[in-house]
């Protein structure tokens, strides 16, 4: 039996650069497939994973630079595969690392990452993960235990192993995510990557030299005291998923756990912060 699919036709103005956030937004609550159009994008999700409030939390829809509309109706499935495999290009970091979908040609970089990202986001087309791989390639990870929170495709911590960490752990609240996650982690052939389906609550107990999480302003500011609890003395904390203005009051709770504050990368209004943790835990 064919599933029973909606479309929702998105109007986006300016159409760039927010169509390619609202693409890589929609990816991440369950939508399978994407056209470009004139006005913005089409983007198709199955019926039985719609959820009426889905939109309403995504940032673009927050965003006070764009405006969005959208009408949605019901229709059969159609060759999705096709359809994404037209709209996905690979994404090329620094020029040292690819992001590149199976069907893609080999890349020539020092560094590539397979990923098919089905419904979980992370094709390196967002911001908040290319600015994340920035910060990964620019940080030691040789023999390092990382984490990687709220993985999406599982792309970070992938490539961290692929930088020589020893270990990694990608966690998701999402269950396509995590489903996806293994199947990506698969796909590079990596052997150190455990990935787990659920939050901050399954830290304990858990030490890393360095943790990466892009997920959301009050997500971030809810669990960060978790992360830090997790972070060895002299470990690194990658953050993203969050605005300009969010910039205060994340360097305000990372500073009241003692997490000293070193780098910032900006790209499109989105940024993405280092830290160093300056004390021991435990
Ligand atoms: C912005 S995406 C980042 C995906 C990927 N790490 C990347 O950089 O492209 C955020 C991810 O966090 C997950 N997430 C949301 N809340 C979470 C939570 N409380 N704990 C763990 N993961 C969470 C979402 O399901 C989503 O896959």
């Amino acid at each position: 039996m064919s599933a029973i699919y909606l479309e929702f036709d998105f109007k986006v103005s300016p159409k760039t650069p927010f169509t390619d956030i609202l693409m890589a937004e929609l990816g991440s609550v369950g939508f399978e497939s994407f056209e470009e159009t004139e006005e913005g994008l089409m983007g198709y999700i199955q019926k039985e994973f719609w959820n009426e409030n889905a939109l309403q939390d995504l940032y673009s829809f927050e965003n006070p630079l764009v405006e969005i509309s959208y009408e949605q109706r019901e229709v059969e499935q159609v060759n999705w595969n096709e359809e994404w495999e037209k709209n996905f290009d690979p994404i090329v970091v620094d020029g040292r690392c690819t992001v590149r979908a199976p069907f893609h040609e080999k890349a020539t970089t020092e560094y590539e990452v397979i990923i098919e990202p089905k419904m979980s986001f992370g094709t390196g087309h967002h911001e908040t993960t290319h600015m994340m791989i920035q910060l990964l390639l620019d940080t030691d990870l040789k023999e390092k235990d990382v984490l990687d929170m709220g993985c999406g495709t599982g792309v970070l911590a992938i490539l961290a192993e692929k930088l020589g960490a020893r270990h990694a752990d990608a966690i998701d609240i999402d269950r396509w995510c995590y489903e996806n996650s293994l199947e990506n982690v698969e796909r590079n052939s990596c052997r150190n990557i455990d990935v787990y389906e659920g939050d901050a609550n399954l830290l304990e107990g858990k030490e890393y030299d360095v943790v990466i999480a892009n997920i959301n302003r009050n997500i971030l500011l809810q669990d960060l005291e978790k992360y830090a609890a997790v972070l060895r003395k002299g470990g690194v904390l990658l953050l993203s998923g969050f605005y300009e203005d969010d910039i205060p009051i994340l360097k305000e709770k990372c500073s009241s756990l003692k997490l000293n504050f070193t780098q910032k990368l900006e790209k499109n209004l989105w940024v993405a912060l280092k830290f160093l943790n300056l004390r021991q835990i435990h």
